[in-house]
């Protein structure tokens, strides 16, 4: 649904992105690994339009995406990014209306069915209990939770997420992979944590100096050689006990 063609990105006569080509499959829980700088955000920027590819094209069920009108993207893929937005005088419910203007008309008002995504919206995202708190003052961690339920409210068909768990406590972060993994969707995610990644992505694509070092799944992908090659550790490749997924164990001495 999703495909990724021959990108190219540089900015500054800088090469960041070079050539990568890809496709996501609807559903499937995509997370990108790879070191700081890399190249994960600026990818996942391009994929949700935030910036435009030196060369090659992003398609959306074969459709370039810079052809598809912004709203009826906006429909279609969801954000919840890296940076929160400085939105002084909003409340936390004002926010999560937001993720329905894709739907509404010029200056049309929230009708009941929007007031019922919003609330459902932040309860999925545990935040309703902030619902008429002001945004600005809010944690860092509430404040992410609260871009999710706004990026839920945009029913899309995809999800991207920039370091979702990033700001969140060990119990926010399980909750949050626990709410997307069982959304009828598709999610791309940037992950740091690889033992996220290990424990909920159907696939990974490791990205290594701006390229696409290597796809699979997290058995294929998550291996002591890869780690070491790409991310200079050594790591040790076992199972979780409780939940038999793959586990990683990392020390740079012993
Ligand atoms: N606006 C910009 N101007 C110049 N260089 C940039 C800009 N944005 C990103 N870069 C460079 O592009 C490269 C990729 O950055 P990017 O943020 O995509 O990496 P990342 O893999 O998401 O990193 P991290 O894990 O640290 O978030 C880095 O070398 C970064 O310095």
């Amino acid at each position: 649904m999703l495909q990724v063609k021959n990108m190219s990105f540089s900015m500054l006569d800088k090469q960041i992105l070079n050539h990568i080509t890809f496709s996501i499959e609807q559903g499937k829980f995509v997370g990108i690994i790879g070191p700081n700088g890399s190249g994960k955000s600026t990818m996942l920027k391009i994929i949700y339009r935030h910036l435009k590819q030196t060369s090659g094209a992003v398609t959306l069920y074969e459709k370039d995406i810079h052809l598809i009108p912004k709203k009826k993207l906006a429909q279609e893929i969801a954000v919840v990014s890296q940076e929160t937005p400085v939105l002084f005088e909003f409340t936390v419910k004002d926010i999560v209306m937001m993720g329905r203007t894709p739907y509404k008309k010029w200056l049309a008002n929230e009708n009941k069915e929007d007031f019922a995504i919003v609330e459902e919206s932040m309860r999925l995202a545990n935040v309703l209990y902030l619902e008429n708190r002001p945004f600005s003052q809010l944690s860092g961690g509430e404040k992410k939770r609260v871009m999710l339920a706004r990026a839920l409210a945009q029913q899309a068909n995809i999800l991207i997420l920039d370091e979702p768990t990033n700001h969140l406590d060990i119990e926010h972060q399980y909750q949050l992979m626990d709410l997307v993994k069982d959304l009828p969707i598709t999610i791309v995610a940037a992950l740091h944590d690889l033992n996220l990644a290990a424990a909920y992505c159907n696939e990974i694509l490791v990205m290594k100096e701006g390229s696409l070092y290597m796809k699979g799944t997290p058995e294929q992908v998550l291996t002591e050689e890869t780690l070491k090659h790409v991310f200079h550790v050594q790591a040790g490749v076992s199972k979780n006990p409780f939940t038999k997924k793959l586990h990683l164990f990392f020390y740079t001495h012993y």
